[in-house]
């Protein structure tokens, strides 16, 4: 007020520069709040995704994703591929995408989510945490097949089921996954069921499939080699 005053800005020109400022930060605050909210493990950008490396990723492809119309028109993502070929990179980074706009997203890993769900049946309170993954307008459930499940019970793929039937064309889930979709009956321990969520998950879903290097290996690979040289 007092750098207006002196260059005689106008009182409406600086309370409009004033409520802009007011409303970026509000803005800010929100969509923060949308990322704490989320469960987002960590912050990943597309601009950090080396495409030229992963030549198994259509860039396009990925770049129409950022648009998030899947998100707006219920549809499911799914990402499979090799251990580090960036489908956890890719998916995180539309998650906070998600954020930045106005939806409500949440992340968790499966054997996360299969857990809390399981504890929801010992305590009677499946129902509140089923909520959890079923009202946010973007899931991404992570590493599916990705690591044993704690509870080694067929009603993983009954819990399982629940998720992705709730959210069924009514919300986008994301999947990542490093197993083949015949050994998901295996991992969730019912293979009847099983065939049900998957059906469900492939129907109208955009299915990214990477072939390529690990990029952990990639970076190993050249700190040896530097390692080497030094
Ligand atoms: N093409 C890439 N450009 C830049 N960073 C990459 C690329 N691919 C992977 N990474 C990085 O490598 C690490 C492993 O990638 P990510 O977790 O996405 O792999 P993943 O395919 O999900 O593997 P996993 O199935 O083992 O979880 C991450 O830190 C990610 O940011």
């Amino acid at each position: 007020m007092a750098r207006a005053a002196q260059s005689a800005t106008p009182p409406t020109e600086l309370l409009e520069r004033l409520l802009a400022a007011e409303a970026d930060a509000l803005t800010q605050r929100r969509i923060e709040r949308r990322i704490n909210e989320s469960r987002l493990p960590e912050r990943k950008l597309l601009t950090d995704f080396d495409f030229d490396f992963q030549k198994g990723i259509d860039k396009a492809q990925i770049m129409e994703l950022a648009k998030l119309n899947f998100i707006h028109r219920k549809q499911g993502v799914i990402i499979a591929g090799n251990s580090g070929t960036g489908k956890s990179h890719i998916a995180k980074a539309l998650l906070l995408l998600g954020c930045r706009e106005t939806y409500r997203c949440r992340y968790t890993t499966a054997s996360d989510m299969l857990r809390d769900l399981f504890s929801g049946l010992a305590d009677d309170t499946l129902a509140l945490k089923l909520k959890r993954y079923l009202t946010p307008d973007l899931l991404l459930i992570d590493e599916v097949g990705f690591d044993r499940l704690e509870q080694q019970d067929p009603r993983n793929a009954c819990l399982f089921h629940k998720v992705i039937d709730g959210r069924y064309c009514k919300k986008s889930t994301m999947i990542t996954s490093n197993i083949d979709f015949k050994e998901l009956g295996d991992y969730l321990g019912d293979p009847v069921i099983t065939t049900a969520i998957v059906d469900r998950m492939v129907h109208h879903a955009i299915i990214l499939s990477i072939e390529g290097p690990s990029w952990r290996l990639h970076q190993s690979q050249q700190l040896n080699n530097r390692t080497t040289r030094d």
